[in-house]
């Protein structure tokens, strides 16, 4: 391993466990020089390796991959930062994440801005990072700049459909959407879609604030109702028949993220799939861990967009994950500094909407996912497999010959509270909503290509993740 790279200092050597999640009966895998050269099945384990960690009855899976992460780097960096949010990321148990165009200043939408997130990254980044590019009315006509900038690297684009939040990333409608798809198509990449379309549902809620107490989260929650997350979506769908085999934009892929709403958008989605849409949907692990019934007034770090819903619903969404009808998970990290969360103030309508997840989403997934008896496996696929495909990570998201080996070694047995005094590598700790959880599933060990990245609370030394650019 390169000086400082890793914890453990070869570059030769297996992982053993009694719980390797791979399809059937390993106890050993080889790594070498980064990659899984060889995985040992039981009968042939003769304790005759040289360099062997055994990890016991640890569960060894594949490190998650999240496709969904605002690590605001660079231009607003006191709100994460790559170094911070990487280290979360690898305490938590994720090798690879995608880096969102938006949060950061300047917006990754041109080879220019593209060219400065690269650089930021660089030697700063303790997991793997590659970049979604945004897709913008400035770009989204323009096939010379979106080429540019996918021949640039992105692993595919992301839009709004409903105002950002961030002056330089407007949102984009059906038309954009269209002409995006179709330069996508021919590079087999994914637009990823914030689906919210801000309507006017009710009299009462035309003034914007939904006329009721700003610190209670009701009022919050009636102004982004679930049909701002229909409208948006039967408006894509319109677009993503242009999917189909043989359609105009074959080849291109469409990516619903942080699905909320776990009814009529979900079952649109749904149709959508059966009439052979190239289409798939994401959820996030504070929609499944918590419900509008227990967001306590003025606790504006439930705050983001669209909005956790009824109890009713999440009950809705885990069926949609154990039936299959969500296909992966990820944090949609999205922090940014305490005075934006107006904490003290508990203005749900002003704060800054976001949840700061990156370094929990393990924990929480599974402990959350007790009570409806998730297995490794369906973890393996909502955090590793899927989100692998989605971003082109051939070589990642399974524990497999010649892929990298990007693993994750945890006890999802040992529970902890999560308090002020866990360790914690966000920049800003204090505006996580799940400070204050007990939470199953202890992180011990992250490997990113070879190299132990992470050990029982502290990092390797120096930041060697690399930047992945598609190709
Ligand atoms: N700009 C930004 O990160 N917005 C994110 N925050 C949130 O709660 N939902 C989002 O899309
Ligand atoms: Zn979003
Ligand atoms: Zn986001």
């Amino acid at each position: 391993s390169q000086s400082g790279c890793s914890l453990f200092p070869h570059s030769h050597y297996w992982i053993a466990s009694k719980r390797i999640v791979t399809p059937q009966g390993i106890i050993s895998v080889e790594i070498k020089g980064g990659s899984i050269v060889s995985i040992v099945k039981n009968k042939d384990w003769s304790g005759k390796f040289k360099q062997v960690v055994d990890y016991g009855n640890a569960v060894v899976m594949p490190g998650l991959i999240d496709v969904h992460a605002h690590l605001d780097d660079p231009g607003r960096a006191e709100w994460e930062g790559f170094p911070s949010g990487t280290k979360a990321a690898a305490a938590g148990g994720i090798t690879t994440l995608i880096d969102m165009p938006l949060n950061n200043f300047p917006s990754t939408v041109s080879t220019e801005t593209l060219k400065l997130k690269i650089e930021a990254a660089e030697k700063s980044i303790y997991v793997d990072v590659g970049f979604w590019g945004g897709l913008v009315p400035e770009n989204a006509f323009n096939a010379t700049a979106l080429e540019a900038l996918l021949d640039a690297g992105v692993h595919g684009l992301k839009s709004f459909m409903c105002p950002s939040g961030i002056d330089d990333f407007p949102m984009t409608d059906a038309s954009h959407i269209k002409s995006g798809l179709s330069v996508l198509a021919k590079y087999k990449r994914p637009l990823l879609v914030h689906s919210e379309i801000q309507s006017v549902v009710e009299s009462h809620l035309e003034t914007e604030d939904g006329g009721g107490d700003p610190r209670s989260y009701s009022t919050y929650l009636k102004t982004r109702p679930p049909s701002w997350e229909e409208a948006a979506i039967r408006e894509l769908l319109t677009v993503t028949k242009d999917t189909r085999s043989g359609g105009p934009a074959e080849g291109a892929h469409l990516h619903v993220v942080h699905l909320s709403d776990a009814s009529s958008s979900l079952d649109l989605i749904k149709e959508a799939k059966r009439r052979g849409d190239s289409i798939t949907v994401e959820t996030c692990p504070h929609y499944l861990a918590f419900s509008a019934e227990e967001i306590p007034d003025g606790d504006t770090r439930f705050k983001c967009a669209p909005p956790i819903r009824d109890a009713a619903n999440k009950e809705k969404l885990w069926n949609a994950l154990m039936e299959g009808d969500i296909d992966m998970l990820s944090s949609d990290h999205s922090p940014t500094v305490p005075e934006l969360k107006l904490l003290n103030d508990g203005n749900f309508l002003k704060a800054w909407g976001g949840i700061s997840s990156i370094q929990f989403v393990l924990p929480v997934t599974w402990s959350y996912g007790q009570k409806y008896g998730i297995t490794l496996e369906q973890l393996v696929s909502w955090w590793s497999e899927r989100p692998a495909k989605l971003a082109g990570q051939h070589s990642k998201g399974a524990i497999a010959i010649g892929n990298h080996a990007d693993v994750v070694v945890w006890e999802p047995e040992v529970e902890f509270d999560l308090n002020e005094d866990h360790p914690m590598f966000v920049k800003n700790p204090s505006i996580s909503a799940y400070i204050g959880k007990r939470l199953s599933g202890k992180v011990l060990a992250t490997f990113v290509r070879g190299n132990l990245v992470y050990k029982e609370g502290n990092h390797a030394f120096a930041a060697c993740g690399s930047t992945i650019l598609a190709t």
